[in-house]
């Protein structure tokens, strides 16, 4: 058996948070192991630099900085090895919300963000030079302005949150070119839908890539 890399995305508001658990839940029950984590975080380095970029203001540069390196300690220390033991990691944000949030949404440079990437994500795997990206990321596909009404009621915003709806139809169009640039690693779910049509989305791409089925044939 070998380790899945499973990353969740979406706008602030998306509905990611909702599904994550039951998407734990059901590669349990088909007997993987499951280390569900998120970004920025994930390690006690991560989670500081969170606090960080979630309230101090800082220049576009430094806040991309300081994400990828916020994802390297959280590669080193939780998602690596975690894929080394065959477990499945579930991880609430990855690099695509780099390039959605502070590419898109922050107007940093497209290609700049690809060398970082290029830099945070190599050399921490077996094989020297692969790059580790997720197996699949599933994004949560929502109109900015149903998600600012979502989140109006739902919680105090941080510094990400507080932006206008203007900022998240950027950060929209921003994992929608992610899509574009990896069509084979994205499964686009239409969120503008119930809670439950919303998770048949979810457990369907799941099917299709048979990734329970082998899960259960490799705990029988
Ligand atoms: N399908 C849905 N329809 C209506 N409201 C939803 C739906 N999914 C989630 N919500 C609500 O929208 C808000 C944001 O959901 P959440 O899962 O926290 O989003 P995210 O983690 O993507 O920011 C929460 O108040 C949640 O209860
Ligand atoms: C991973 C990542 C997150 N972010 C932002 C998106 C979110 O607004 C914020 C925190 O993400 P998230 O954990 O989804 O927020 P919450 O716990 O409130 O649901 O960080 C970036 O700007 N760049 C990144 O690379």
């Amino acid at each position: 058996m070998t380790g899945l890399f499973i990353s969740f995305e979406g706008i602030d508001g998306a509905g990611k948070s909702s599904h994550i658990e039951a998407l734990a839940q059901a590669f349990r029950d088909a007997g993987r192991s499951v280390t569900l984590t998120r970004e920025p975080g994930g390690t006690p380095l991560a989670e500081k630099l969170r606090q960080l970029l979630l309230h101090d203001a800082m220049d576009p540069l430094t806040e991309a900085l300081l994400v990828f390196a916020a994802r390297r300690d959280h590669m080193v220390q939780v998602i690596e090895p975690a894929l080394a033991r065959a477990e499945v990691v579930v991880s609430d944000r990855f690099t695509d919300a780099t390039f959605a949030y502070q590419g898109a949404g922050r107007g940093f440079d497209w290609n700049k963000l690809q060398i970082l990437e290029r830099m945070a994500q190599t050399g921490c795997a077996l094989e020297p030079d692969f790059m580790r990206e997720p197996d699949l990321t599933i994004w949560f596909d929502l109109p900015a302005a149903v998600a600012a009404q979502r989140l109006a009621t739902a919680r105090v915003p941080d510094r990400f949150e507080a932006q206008p709806q203007e900022f998240f139809a950027a950060v929209a169009a921003g994992y929608a070119r992610r899509c574009e640039e990896a069509p084979q690693r994205f499964a686009r779910i239409d969120a503008h839908q119930p809670r439950e049509a919303v998770w048949q989305q979810v457990a369907q791409v799941l099917q299709q890539r048979g990734y329970l089925q082998q899960a259960s044939g490799a705990a029988a």
